[in-house]
């Protein structure tokens, strides 16, 4: 038995239930409902600012890029917009939203191993920013689309600099047998380089790597700004390349559960600022802008997901399982990489934890779970459980499985909730079912 050691992933209220953006968790799911994921907005703006801060402080040129994969919706992408930042973005779907969400279109990037022709059509007509190119057959379909429009844009070359990121290796993207980018071991970046200058139509802005996800330690971005910095003084001896961006992507690891520290966001900043100065001014080259794209780092600890338990299962001496409304729908983490969460009880957090549960969903799967080995106090069927560091990859990777509706989503701040994304209802899920 213990006492809950709730670090500063939650706040606790005069009433004693945790709290989001200084709003009752309780009230959250009675007004809402649950599954809900409740983002405090403040946690947001906090990392933006932390990451700027280290690039204001270098007084270096360089752009906060959000990965919009993290969590998309228009909420966010207004919000991101108004902090200052751009965004990514990796389909046609994300490219819209952003773009209802009042992206401004020239601070948007266009990133994929597939984009397709009527997705890079879309990029080309909303002139955003620049694409990320990642592959010869994109090349291809760029070019004869800018062709057919007689007109231009801007690119970044995405190259895989053959750095083996220390992560999962679903999540690790920059070692040479990647499907991102171009290899740079075996020539194929530099031949890209060529065909891209030659182009009159794709104006190549700079290089860009991403070497992988939750990342805990700046050692990996530190050797990818050493490889990158090489490549672009190579690229500038030979070609005189020069470039104006210097995109080193995101990766930055968030804390899930206490066993995770990763690097605060300006410390992550700081070390890629010292190594992108120290080696430009090694090799005499020119400074470039330098580009980051945090996704996880900025939503991930911000939001946390309530959940109502439900029904009980006790295998006496072999495992205890509370079941919640939600799951794998709205988590596939857990089931997908393993991935580790803690779970409090909103309406006692800080009751003694009488027990070691396994938390599960509702879907039909053996593997729906979402913690395991979870210390909570003992709970009631319409206890509202919350998993916190909910918000990054979890609505995005939402599904209907089974045919459950996706969650709500709520940002929250100051003690004011506001609904973001409505609950789904079964209509919805219907929308697109033609029937016989
Ligand atoms: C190109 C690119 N940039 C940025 C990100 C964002 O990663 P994270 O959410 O780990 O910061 C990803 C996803 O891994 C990515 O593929
Ligand atoms: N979806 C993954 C990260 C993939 C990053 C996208 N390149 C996760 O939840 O950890």
């Amino acid at each position: 038995m213990k006492l809950a050691n709730l670090s500063d992933s939650f706040e606790i209220n005069q009433a004693g239930h945790l709290a989001i953006g200084g709003v009752d968790t309780l009230k959250l799911a009675q007004k809402y409902g649950t599954p809900l994921i409740a983002y405090d907005v403040s946690k947001i703006k906090s990392k933006i600012k932390h990451f700027k801060q280290a690039f204001i402080d270098a007084e270096v040129p360089y752009r906060v890029v959000y990965a919009s994969k993290a969590f998309s919706a228009m909420a966010m992408y207004q919000l991101v917009a108004q902090e200052g930042l751009g965004c990514d973005v990796v389909s046609g779907g994300e490219l819209y939203t952003a773009l209802k969400g009042g992206m401004p279109p020239e601070r948007i990037e266009f990133h994929g191993n597939n984009k397709l022709p009527s997705e890079l059509e879309m990029a080309v007509d909303a002139k955003i920013g620049c694409i990320v190119v990642d592959n010869f057959q994109e090349i291809e379909f760029l070019d004869a689309i800018l062709q057919k429009k007689e007109t231009s844009i801007s690119v970044v070359l995405r190259v895989a600099p053959g750095i083996e990121a220390e992560t999962h290796k679903y999540i690790s993207t920059g070692q040479e047998n990647s499907k991102f980018g171009f290899d740079v071991h075996s020539g194929q970046s530099e031949k890209a380089l060529k065909q891209l200058i030659e182009n009159p139509r794709m104006n190549v802005k700079g290089i860009h790597c991403h070497i992988g996800s939750q990342i805990f330690s700046a050692k990996g971005f530190v050797m990818a700004v050493e490889k990158m910095v090489s490549l672009l003084n190579e690229w500038h001896e030979k070609y005189a390349f020069e470039a104006e961006v210097l995109n080193l992507g995101g990766g930055f690891g968030t804390r899930y559960t206490e066993q995770d520290k990763p690097l605060p966001p300006e410390a992550f900043a700081e070390k890629i600022i010292a190594a992108v100065k120290r080696k430009v001014a090694d090799l005499g080259l020119k400074m470039p802008e330098i580009w980051i794209e945090p996704g996880r780092s900025l939503a991930g600890e911000a939001a946390a997901t309530l959940y109502t338990v439900g029904s009980r299962k006790d295998v006496e001496g072999v495992c205890h399982f509370v079941s919640v409304d939600g799951g794998m729908g709205d988590n596939i983490r857990p089931a997908l990489y393993q991935a580790k969460y803690e779970a409090w009880l909103a309406n006692k957090p800080q009751a003694l934890q009488e027990q070691i549960v396994t938390v599960v969903g509702k879907y039909c799967e053996s593997g729906d779970i979402l913690v395991r080995d979870a210390p909570l106090p003992i709970t009631h069927p319409g206890d509202i459980l919350a998993i916190p560091s909910t918000g990054a990859y979890g609505y995005t990777m939402a599904s209907n499985y089974n045919r459950n509706p996706r969650p709500a989503v709520v940002f929250c701040e100051n003690g004011v909730d506001k609904l973001i994304i409505r609950r789904e209802t079964y209509e919805d899920m219907l929308g697109c079912d033609l029937g016989l």
